[in-house]
């Protein structure tokens, strides 16, 4: 039975999923290698549950009771006696490599460990730990407290039992879980990341500005939000990395990224997070930059 987990990476997913696991009952530790960001994660994750208090669906009691059950810290001793840790750091498979061979070193022997990772292979991921058989991918969606899935992949190694208690842990979290084989992206960004990556080039070859392409999908087709708005939801940064995983490992060139996304990147422009990407936050309203 999971009751203590452990989450690697304080930004928007680590955060997301500390405060999931916390208001389910479960005792958690974040870590992450910049103290401030700590900070941030458990000053936005108050403030998410003020939102719940304010539409009742939380009370203020039962918000105090989850912020005391969230411990943090930039030592990864602070995961010895976690039933699991999450790993939701940088989506680059050499940083989460590196966090992974330093981890387990600080684990219980029986301890779990499940990767965030959008696109990565679980089963490379698991071979950067002593225990391949405890690992699994848990992909969950963005924004974590509202989106309904998560995604379960088996590396090849992972045995039955953390299967069945990563599933148990996705019921007791409220999600609905599917699953997925370990392939380049799993299901719904093998299938949304083309989507996005097309709507940068749509927009990289004038076929339409910002506004127009996310309007266009808003609604023409219905969407929550236009691609260009989720990219810089998502995390450039992110996407990019996603479309590099799936151009690389199904070597197929309709998964090329587009230029213009990879500009964006390295001009920092990461999206939302940074206040800037396909559109400009710093004013009261997002302003497309094209
Ligand atoms: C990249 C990957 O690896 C995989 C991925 O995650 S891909 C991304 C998947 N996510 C999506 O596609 C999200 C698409 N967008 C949406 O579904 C919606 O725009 C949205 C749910 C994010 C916001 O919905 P909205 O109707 O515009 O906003 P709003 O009415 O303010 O919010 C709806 C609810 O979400 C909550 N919410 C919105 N943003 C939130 C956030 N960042 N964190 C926590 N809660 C949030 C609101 O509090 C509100 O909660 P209640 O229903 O309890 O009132
Ligand atoms: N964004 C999304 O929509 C989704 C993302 N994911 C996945 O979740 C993971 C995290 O994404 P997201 O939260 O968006 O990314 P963010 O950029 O918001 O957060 C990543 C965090 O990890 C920290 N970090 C980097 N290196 C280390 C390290 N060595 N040790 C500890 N922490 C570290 C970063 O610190 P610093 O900023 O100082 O570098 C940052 O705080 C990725 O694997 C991503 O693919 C999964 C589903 C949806």
């Amino acid at each position: 039975m999971i009751e203590k987990v452990g989450v690697i990476g304080a930004g928007q997913m680590g955060s997301g999923i500390a405060q999931v696991c916390a208001a389910a009952g479960l005792s958690v530790v974040i870590s992450d290698i910049n103290a401030e960001q700590l900070s941030k994660s458990v000053a936005g994750i108050a403030k998410n549950y003020d939102r719940q208090i304010a539409k009742g669906k939380m009370s203020g009691a039962e918000k105090d009771v989850a912020l005391a059950r969230i411990g943090t810290s930039t030592e990864l001793s602070i995961f010895k006696d976690s039933d699991l840790v999450i790993e939701a750091a940088t989506e680059s498979e050499d940083v989460k490599r590196l966090i992974l061979k330093a981890l387990v070193p600080n684990l219980s022997p029986t301890a779990m460990v499940a990767t965030n990772t959008s696109s990565i292979s679980i089963t490379r991921l698991a071979a950067a730990t002593d225990r391949p058989e405890k690992f699994i991918g848990m992909h969950f969606m963005n924004p974590v407290p509202v989106m309904q899935l998560v995604e379960i992949i088996r590396g090849i190694a992972t045995d039955d039992h953390t299967f069945q208690a990563i599933k148990a842990l996705t019921v007791r979290l409220g999600k609905t879980a599917a699953i997925a084989e370990d392939f380049p992206a799993f299901i719904v960004n093998r299938i949304l990341l083309p989507m996005i990556n097309e709507a940068v080039y749509t927009l990289y070859e004038g076929v339409g500005g910002v506004e127009a392409i996310d309007t266009a999908m808003k609604l023409g087709a219905n969407h929550p939000m236009g691609p260009l708005e989720l990219a810089d939801f998502i995390g450039l940064d992110t996407c990019l990395s996603i479309m590099q995983v799936l151009y690389e490992g199904l070597a197929d060139s309709k998964y090329r990224p587009c230029p213009l996304m990879v500009k964006y990147v390295e001009a920092g422009w990461l999206g939302r997070k940074v206040g800037r990407g396909f559109y400009d936050y710093s004013g009261p309203t997002p302003r497309p930059t094209r």
